[in-house]
């Protein structure tokens, strides 16, 4: 399995990768500034043959993951979870997702590709996450909440059952979600309230 990104997210893929045995053959990053990642020279143009192990995106920022993965062109790994996270046998999760230690995701839920399920965050049953999707360490969905398109739900944060967030919002820190929140969206507090809207631009 490779790794690209060789960030502090990418570290805590190594963990996961570690976690379940799985070998750790390459590391990509674009930076050329970026030479060493834990054990690894870092590769800034990984070649045919390396790019024929799956790839795991290990980029935290969820507009950059997505340009990257627009453009990468070797195979992307299958969903990864460390040892420790509980993961429902009625829950799907689709390619290049990764999941931290200590999440929970429960039945029913269907989780988009290349998401990150943060260490210690709940997912509950029947939730929806569209792809690219970060719900942050600690943070909590309840059951039949869904999450558009490139989302992050800050850590700490709760959300109430049933509530739809659009796409490309921000949840705050600790915020508390009670009512639906539309695309863009940049919300904090208990009860969330909108403080402004991100760039379209995505
Ligand atoms: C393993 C990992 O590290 S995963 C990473 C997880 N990351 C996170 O959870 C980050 C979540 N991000 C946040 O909470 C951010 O503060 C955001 C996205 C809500 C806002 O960020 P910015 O757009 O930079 O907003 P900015 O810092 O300018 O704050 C704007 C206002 O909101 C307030 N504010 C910002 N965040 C919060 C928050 N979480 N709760 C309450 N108020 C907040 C600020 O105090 C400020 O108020 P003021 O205008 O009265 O001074």
């Amino acid at each position: 399995m490779n790794i690209y990104g060789a960030s502090g997210h990418g570290k805590v893929v190594f963990d996961i990768l570690k976690s379940r045995n799985i070998q750790i053959d390459s590391v990509f990053d674009d930076n050329l500034e970026v030479e060493e990642f834990l054990d690894f020279r870092v590769i800034h143009k990984p070649n045919e043959d390396q790019l024929k192990n799956p790839t795991v995106l290990a980029i935290g920022n969820n507009a950059i993951r997505k340009q990257v993965a627009s453009k990468f062109n070797g195979v992307i790994s299958e969903a990864i979870s460390h040892f420790s996270a509980m993961i429902s046998e009625n829950s799907k999760m689709a390619a290049g997702t990764v999941v931290m230690p200590g999440a929970i995701i429960n039945s029913g839920s269907r989780i988009g590709k290349h998401c990150i399920i943060n260490s210690g965050a709940v997912v509950e049953h029947d939730v929806r996450l569209e792809d690219f999707v970060h719900i942050s360490p600690n943070a909590v969905l309840t059951g039949n909440v869904s999450v558009a398109e490139g989302t992050q739900v800050g850590t700490g944060a709760s959300v109430i059952p049933g509530v739809k967030i659009g796409k490309w919002a921000s949840i705050g820190a600790g915020a508390v979600i009670i009512e639906d929140i539309p695309d863009f969206a940049v919300v904090v507090g208990n009860p969330g309230k909108i403080i402004k809207y991100l760039d379209e631009q995505r």
